[in-house]
Order: C-alpha cells, then structure tokens, then sequence
C-alpha cells in the first residue's frame, strides 16, 4: 500500500494556518459598485430574482466590479473509503470506491458527461480509497490511509491525518487556480460517506441524528433506523453535540476535531478546498450533502468562508436542507439529485456563469436608448 501524501503534520497545520489567516469578509465597496451597476442594467430591478445576489457577493470576493467570469471551471473529485461502512450503512461494497474512481477517470461517469456539457475539467484525488489505484492522468495520488478507522468505535482519524487530508484539499485549491481555473466545483465519491456526513452535520448544526440522516444511495426502513443509531451513537461517543440546536464557537481545533473523530478523508480535504478557495477568492460551487458537511466544518474554521461558496444544488438527502439552511446558503438547482461527484455542482455553473455574465455584457438604459422605470408618459405606458 502507498501512503502518498508526504506532507508532515506540522507543515500541514501551517499551510492550515495561512489559509484560515487569508479568508477574509467580502468588500463592501465592490458590491455597492455592482448593485449600482446592476440598477442601471436593461431589465426590471430583481427581475433575475436571486440571480442578481450572486454577482453581487461574487463582486465582493473578486474585490472588483465586475467580477471575473467564473470560467474555466474545475471540479475536484476527493475520494476515499470509510471504517464504518463495516456496519452495513450502504448497500454497496466498499470497492465501489476504487472502481468508480478508475470509471472518472475513463471518462465513463455521469461527472465525466456533466462535466464534458459545460466545459470543465476533472480532477480525481485519491485521499483516502482503500486500494492501490495505479497512476493516471487526471489522478492525484494524495492518500492518506487506505480508508478511515471504524467511527463507531474510535475517532476516524488522528489529528494528523485530518490536517494532512486538509492540506491536500487547499493544496488542490492552489493548483487547480494556479492552472487557471476561476471556478472550483467540489465533487466526492466514497461508499458510506453519508453516515459520515450525517454525524458531520449533526456536530456542527446541533440537530439531532434523526433529522439529518438519510438513505444515501438507497437503503431500506430497517437499515436507515441501525444508521439513525449508529449516527446517536457516534455522537455521544466522541461527546459532540447533537439535539439542541446549540454548538461551540468552533475555530481550526474544533473544526479538526469534529472532522477527526466522525469525518472522512474526502470531507476533511472537501473542506480545505473550501477555505483554499475563498483565500484565493475563487468561488467554490458546492455539490451535495457531502460537500455541504464539508463546507459547514471550513464555516466553523472560518466563517467568512462561507461567503465564497455557491450551493450548486438541494440534494434530496435530509441533511443537506439543514445544511444549507444553517450556512445561510439559498440551492441553485433542486433536482432530487443524490448522486454526488460533483454533478449537482456541474448543473448549476451555468447559472453562475450566466449571472455574471449579466455584469459584463448587458447595456444599461442610457446605452441602450432605452427608457428607465417612470420616464413614460405618452403611448399608454404604464407607470407607477
Ligand atoms: O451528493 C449527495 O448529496 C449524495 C447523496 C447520496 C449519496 N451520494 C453518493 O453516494 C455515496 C455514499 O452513499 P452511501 O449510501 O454509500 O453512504 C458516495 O459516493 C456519495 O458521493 C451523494
Ligand atoms: C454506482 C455508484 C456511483 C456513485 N457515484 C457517487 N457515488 C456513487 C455510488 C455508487 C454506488
């Protein structure tokens, strides 16, 4: 087996540190410029609907009105395997993983088909998939361990590999905007990861384990209610909070913590992508229930993180609504999807392009010729 991710723990948590010192708020000057811009734009003022608050808080992380065009886009696809799935939370063997990964990366996935319809490139990172995948274009070897430890009986990881598996999704963060991708779209794959994201989600959000766990790929009554346990159980086990609605304060501690003890090795990476994102203040367009977990450990980490990330999509995972919900965050797409990779991520970009677009290309009134709201006074024109 190779342990191919050589970043130490120490330097880990120092590339943790610069990134979480780099995620700032948003600027309020370039998006007062943009909603100005905006008013004088050929189209009833909100006739884009939420549309029109995109571009704004993309003006605000660019720093400059109007925003880049989020475009090229690259998705990341982390994955890795879980010790819990050994508790029959999936329906699915565990060497799904490993196949579904050589699947991206023949192009044979719905990812690669999204993927190919809008344009963006696919990245796969092994962080975690317990198999040797032989190298390949378009793979980063970044594993950490062949798989998390069993959350049902210990933490899932050591403090070490959450910052190791962290520094690898800032990392990814760094070279896909090196390469000169202006939008990052999140992606996962790992049989079980919705048992995880379910105990994720309950840490941070304080809801109980009811409410945030769902059926993932598609489990039946008997097996949902064990995960539902497994889940609670989980939760008391490593003193995390859940049912009262009420977390701690968070910070980088406590945000490895949670990831450390109930996470996996794509959800600690998810959420260093995450933060590499909004330091370099790219957005991050976020995929489903997975990346949701993720995003909700980079918000503990950082809060102001949030404000680079678009939520692609409304997965039909229960967890994700509360997520969503708790990060402040409105879904683009609400499509019952449940598949993760990054497809529901992939089907909004072009709304995210698109509303950026808007700001660079559309005449204003008096460019256009064309009157503004209240200036007719003849012809029948209706005013207010
Ligand atoms: O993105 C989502 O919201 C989503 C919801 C349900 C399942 N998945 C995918 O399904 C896998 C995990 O499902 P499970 O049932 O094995 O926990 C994993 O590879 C995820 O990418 C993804
Ligand atoms: C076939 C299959 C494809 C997936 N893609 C993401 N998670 C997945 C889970 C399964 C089982």
């Amino acid at each position: 087996m190779s342990w191919e991710s050589d970043l130490t723990a120490e330097a880990a948590a120092s590339v943790i540190e610069e990134t979480v010192a780099a995620v700032g708020p948003l600027d309020e000057a370039a998006m007062r410029d943009a909603r100005e811009h905006q008013a004088r734009l050929t189209k009833p003022p909100g006739s884009l609907g939420v549309l029109e608050d995109l571009p704004v808080r993309l003006a605000g992380l660019a720093g400059t009105c109007p925003p880049p065009l989020p475009e090229p886009a690259a998705v990341a696809v982390f994955a890795a395997d879980h010790g819990v799935h050994a508790q029959g939370v999936s329906p699915w063997p565990q060497e799904v993983t490993a196949q579904m990964v050589a699947n991206f990366l023949a192009g044979g996935a719905v990812v690669n088909a999204f993927a190919a319809q809008v344009g963006a490139t696919v990245t796969v990172v092994d962080v975690g998939v317990a198999a040797d995948l032989p190298a390949a274009p378009g793979l980063l070897p970044r594993k950490i361990a062949p798989g998390t430890a069993d959350l049902t009986l210990g933490p899932a990881m050591t403090a070490g590999q959450a910052r190791r598996a962290m520094a690898v999704g800032i990392e990814t963060a760094r070279d896909l905007a090196g390469s000169g991708a202006r939008c990052l779209l999140t992606g996962d794959m790992g049989i079980a990861n919705t048992t995880a994201s379910a105990a994720l989600i309950a840490a941070f959000t304080g809801l109980p384990a009811e409410r945030v766990t769902g059926r993932g790929t598609g489990i039946d009554d008997a097996t949902h209610a064990r995960k539902v346990e497994i889940v609670r159980a989980a939760l008391a086990r490593h003193a995390l909070p859940a049912g009262d609605g009420d977390t701690p304060d968070g910070g980088t501690e406590y945000g490895l913590r949670v990831l450390a003890a109930v996470g996996g090795f794509e959800h600690a990476a998810l959420a260093g992508f995450i933060l590499g994102g909004a330091a370099l203040r790219v957005p991050v367009v976020l995929d489903g229930v997975i990346a949701g977990a993720a995003a909700l450990a980079a918000a503990a980490i950082a809060p102001d993180a949030v404000a680079a990330c678009v939520a692609g999509h409304r997965s039909a995972e229960p967890g994700h609504s509360a997520t969503v919900d708790h990060l402040g965050l409105r879904p683009l797409v609400d499509l019952e999807l449940r598949l993760g990779e990054g497809t529901g991520a992939l089907l909004a970009l072009p709304l995210v392009q698109s509303a950026v677009r808007v700001l660079h290309e559309v005449a204003t009134f008096d460019s256009a010729g064309v009157s503004g709201k209240g200036s007719g006074q003849s012809h029948g024109m209706i005013t207010e």
